[in-house]
């Protein structure tokens, strides 16, 4: 069953119906395919964090209509019968590692597949086989998860999720208070995830460099409502727009934006969204001449990559 999510018209209110209620969704309209590296952006408060728990039901819509898959999830859905539903649909909270809580790692990784009526035996066997995925080994079994470093604990936490061995990933700021390097590690093992297992992940994140590097599709959220939705090529597009509504631009984009700026360069279609792909557009521009010379320290005959 392919795992297609769709929200029509969904809104949400916090405390419906109360004096405390907070209006947190207004007629958001989006889709996330199935497949998909689709990430979620927008400012602080804009709703992110509300849409991804529709995405397994932890909150239902209080109007409109959210499909998950085969599932369809409105207000009056009763909540029998969802244990299906998120067990396809894991979901990586932000700073995962503080609901790590049983002795050992094994305990920790396996407690979800054995609430969830697998055998101790099978759930070992499940520990064994995400414990490399996220980039440790068997010898962490035995070891207590408070005994490891902040990068090492949320991976445990991670491989907690992947033992569910959900359909769709989502990530809420994945690697929130991780260095560079824990960063790019993290991010680098989801990716492979996706492209290995065709998991579809939704990522919640403020770092647009890594929607230019993962992203197939991106979702852009204000005030409790999508603006923008799309391949990344046609969402950067608009770096203009992006600019106006402070959300940042992916690095390439920002240098070749304030290029053309400065020189007058035109980069149209060409510019790169990936910082990696930015030396090849570069040199190419340098070898049709439309850099002057001046801008080329040394520039003589045609330049490589
Ligand atoms: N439990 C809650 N009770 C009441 N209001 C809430 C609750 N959680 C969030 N809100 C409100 O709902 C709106 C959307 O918040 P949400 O957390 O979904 O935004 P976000 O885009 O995820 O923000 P951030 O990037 O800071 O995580 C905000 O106005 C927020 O104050």
């Amino acid at each position: 069953m392919a795992m297609d999510i769709t929200f029509d018209k969904v809104g949400f209110s916090y405390s419906a119906g109360t004096p405390f209620e907070n209006r947190a969704l207004y007629d958001v309209n989006l889709n996330i395919p199935d497949g998909s590296y689709t990430a979620l952006i927008g400012h602080t408060g804009s709703g992110k964090s509300t849409v991804t728990q529709h995405l397994n039901a932890l909150l239902k819509p209080t109007e409109g209509t959210v499909t998950i898959g085969d599932r369809v999830i409105t207000a009056k859905s009763n909540n029998k019968n969802l244990k299906a539903l998120r067990k396809k649909v894991g979901i990586v909270f932000q700073f995962p590692e503080s609901q790590l809580f049983e002795e050992t790692i094994a305990k920790d990784i396996a407690f979800g597949p054995m609430n969830f009526g697998v055998s101790k035996e099978d759930a070992m066997a499940i520990v064994k086989r995400v414990l490399p995925l996220v980039g440790l080994d068997e010898s962490f079994m035995e070891r207590s998860p408070f005994d490891l470093s902040g990068g090492q604990m949320r991976r445990v936490a991670i491989a907690g999720v992947l033992a569910m061995e959900p359909e769709v990933l989502v990530l809420d700021e994945p690697t929130a208070g991780l260095d560079p390097a824990g960063r790019r590690e993290i991010m680098n093992m989801f990716y492979q995830l996706h492209v290995d297992k065709g998991l579809t992940i939704v990522l919640v994140t403020h770092q647009m460099n890594d929607v230019a590097t993962y992203a197939n599709h991106v979702i852009i959220m204000e005030k409790g409502t999508v603006v923008k939705m799309g391949p990344p090529a046609e969402i950067f597009q608009d770096a203009e727009w992006l600019q106006q509504k402070q959300l940042g631009l992916p690095s390439a984009l920002a240098f070749l934006d304030k290029l053309s700026k400065k020189t007058g360069i035109d980069f149209g279609e060409e510019r790169p969204l990936r910082t990696e792909q930015l030396a090849s557009v570069l040199i190419a521009k340098v070898n049709e001449n439309k850099v002057p010379d001046q801008a080329v320290p040394g520039k003589a005959g045609e330049l490589h990559a």
